[in-house]
This record gives structure tokens, sequence and C-alpha cells, in this order.
């Protein structure tokens, strides 16, 4: 299960993803917003993160226009490893080394064409369980 959030500025892209991921027949929760009325990002931040570290949802995405306040409120919650990915290596590289637990973007930097390409690396690329990057990982939560 996918945990999704995203304020106004994220929300056009959030609807293409969310597009995608119904083709894909991915499973997820949408935690908002469900507009492109005026919100505060940090709300939307904190359920997704919160349904991340609960264990109800393995991972998330959470879209800002910018991905950066979006990114920065989620990674205030212990056990949340946020990236912000503007394109297709940094996803992969994210999952293989940082075994990063939600995507974030930026629907007013990143386009929906790429976009989709970055959430398709993100879901698709498993951590790669290498010793150097759990003593990383792990340097990072102490
Ligand atoms: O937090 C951000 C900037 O890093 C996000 O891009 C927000 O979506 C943005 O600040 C919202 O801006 P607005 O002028 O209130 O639409």
């Amino acid at each position: 299960m996918l945990a999704l959030g995203c304020d106004h500025g994220g929300f056009p892209l959030m609807a293409e993803v969310i597009k995608y991921l119904d083709e894909q027949n991915i499973p997820y929760k949408n935690f908002g917003t469900f507009s492109e009325e005026s919100v505060d990002y940090p709300k939307f931040a904190k359920l997704v993160a919160h349904g991340v570290t609960s264990g109800e949802c393995e991972q998330g995405i959470l879209i800002c226009g910018t991905g950066i306040g979006i990114s920065i409120a989620a990674n205030k919650i212990k056990g949340i490893r946020a990236a912000l990915c503007g394109d297709v290596f940094s996803a992969k590289a994210t999952r293989e080394h940082n075994n990063a637990n939600i995507l974030a973007m930026g629907a007013r930097v990143t386009g929906p064409g790429l976009a989709l390409e970055i959430v398709k690396a993100f879901l698709e690329t498993p951590f790669s369980n290498d010793e150097r990057h759990i003593r990383r990982i792990n340097q990072i939560e102490d």
C-alpha cells in the first residue's frame, strides 16, 4: 500500500500519479489534499509519514509545488527517509542506496511525463541491502 499526500500546488500532478497507479492496479491510501484550494503542506507530510511509520503503508509519495517544503516536513518524522527527486537516476539511487520510503516531487518543477517515470523507477527499484548502505542508514537513524 502506498500513502499519498500533496498540497494545492501538488494536486494537479498527484491527479496524474493517481491515474497511473489506477492503471497499474497499485493500491494506495490518499491522505489529501483533494483540490487546488490553498492548504498547508506540513499537515499532509505528517499524515503520509505516519501512514508509513505506522506500517499501514510501505512507502509514500508527497507532492507540493517544489517538493522541498513537503520533504523537509516529512523528514522531521523519525524513520522517514523522504527523497526529493527530479530525475530517474536519483529515484533509482535513493531506493538502492538510502532505502528511501517516501518519494517527494515538485509539481511546479517536474512535468507529468518525467514524474511518472520517476514514480515507476522509485516503486520498481529494491533496496540494495548492501552493508555500506545499511551502515549509513543506521547512522542517520542514530
Ligand atoms: O513548500 C513549498 C516550497 O518549497 C511548496 O512548493 C508549496 O507548494 C508552496 O510554497 C505553495 O506556495 P503558494 O504560493 O502558497 O501556492
